[in-house]
């Protein structure tokens, strides 16, 4: 058993325990368990990612639910252990839940939450940045001037891609991966052509009718296509960004002949999860391509880079900081609470995760529902339909 670890209390005398493995952005969060009679224990441990023996240590003899992170192992192991404290609830502090095994909660009838939505435009407006910073070469300009080697301006020098009128290929067309495609459709002009397993109707509509705008404008219009596989996706783009799930089918989705269907020039995102991309493929290919770029916030084994990819100037690399914005993290430490609160409190689960903005209304009581819960098929809850009748917290 790992030796106790270090933690702050909120609302000592609060009948049900609830734990979260991190100190987690804003007050609202904590304030939301409080009013609801539970005593709040963030671990404040100086140490990033915790270990299972860690965890266990935290959740004790009884605790009621939990809010972890993306960085944490949830298995058998501490469902178990959860289970045994008497607990009911688990929730990522993530819309991504690849780190816990769905199966093993079920098993111990534990609900597991998670948080959509709130950082949908936050990781979208990464994506975009590192779009950007990799077509025009910004950090290499940046290093370059602090280096002192600017001695004027010259014709060549960085001299990097004009997106105006390329084509923008999103591989997952989900709630990210739409936002980011209507991002740079609508800024910079670019044609769409996307793969997911699902038509993505919406953004599809949106292209059309921007296009359209443009046409009745003079200008060149926009145009989209669903290809029929990823791999025209890879073929035909000039900027790709990833934005699946990560899970069996997505693993190494990007490897070393993937990669060299690709254009010389074509610049590569990657805002989903590491083991999408073989990182390994990927260091091999930016040495054979110098033209070739690539923009990443997560990578295979966090906290690690594969050798030689920190030395590569056709990368750049970012600390998994995509829903890295105050509004979202403190939005997601909202969602994730509530989750655990709405188990812990027998409520049902909000009907549809793709709204949840009356969670995060500071205004407003939250309603009385978990606003997402992965598992809920499982983990028996009420149906819950989202109405205007919904019922709000006393
Ligand atoms: N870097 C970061 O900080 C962040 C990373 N993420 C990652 O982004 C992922 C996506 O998030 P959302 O857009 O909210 O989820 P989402 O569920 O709305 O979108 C995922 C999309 O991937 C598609 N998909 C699944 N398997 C596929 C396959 N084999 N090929 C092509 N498409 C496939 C799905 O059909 C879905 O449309 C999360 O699961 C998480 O891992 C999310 C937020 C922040
Ligand atoms: O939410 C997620 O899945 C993340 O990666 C962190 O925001």
């Amino acid at each position: 058993m790992a030796k106790p670890v270090s933690i702050e209390v909120w609302n000592p005398n609060g009948k049900y325990r609830v734990v979260s493995t991190k100190p987690m952005p804003g007050t609202r969060w904590i304030n939301l368990l409080i009013e609801q009679d539970c005593r709040v224990e963030i671990c404040t441990q100086k140490k990033t990612i915790l270990s299972v023996e860690d965890i266990i240590a935290l959740i004790g003899d009884k605790c009621d639910g939990v809010i972890g992170q993306l960085t944490e192992d949830w298995g058998e192991t501490l469902f178990a252990a959860l289970s045994r404290a008497g607990g009911k609830a688990f929730s990522n502090m993530a819309v991504g839940y690849n780190n816990v095994d769905v199966n093993a909660a079920n098993k111990y009838g534990i609900a597991v939450g998670n948080t959509p939505g709130v950082l949908t435009e936050t990781t979208a407006e990464l994506a975009a940045s590192l779009s950007l910073a990799a077509a025009r070469r910004i950090v290499e300009a940046d290093e370059f001037m602090r280096a002192g080697l600017y001695d004027g301006w010259l014709p060549n020098l960085f001299v990097g891609n004009l997106l105006k009128g390329q084509t923008v290929g999103v591989i997952g067309a989900g709630r990210i991966g739409s936002a980011y495609a209507r991002m740079m459709v609508e800024g910079f002009k670019m044609n769409l052509i996307y793969y997911d397993l699902y038509q993505a109707t919406r953004l599809e509509k949106f292209v059309t009718a921007y296009g359209q705008f443009l046409k009745a404008n003079g200008e060149q219009p926009v145009t989209w296509k669903r290809a029929s596989s990823m791999d025209e996706v890879l073929r035909e783009a000039d900027v790709i960004s990833l934005h699946p799930v990560l899970d069996k089918t997505t693993y190494h989705l990007i490897n070393k002949e993937r990669l060299a269907t690709m254009k010389k020039e074509a610049i590569l995102v990657n805002c989903s999860r590491g083991p999408v991309i073989d990182e390994v493929a990927l260091v091999e290919h930016l040495k054979q391509n110098p033209m070739f770029r690539v923009g990443l916030d997560v990578f295979e084994d966090e906290p690690y880079m594969k050798p030689g990819l920190s030395e590569m100037k056709n990368a750049i690399v970012v600390p998994h900081i995509a829903s890295a914005s105050k509004w979202t993290r403190e939005g997601m430490a909202t969602l994730a609470a509530l989750n655990v609160l709405g188990k812990i409190k027998g409520y049902p689960i909000w009907g549809n995760p793709n709204q949840v903005e009356p969670f995060l209304n500071e205004n407003a009581q939250p309603p009385a529902a978990s606003p997402s819960i992965v598992n809920s098929k499982v983990c028996r809850f009420q149906g819950f339909k989202l109405s205007a009748a919904s019922p709000h917290r006393a």
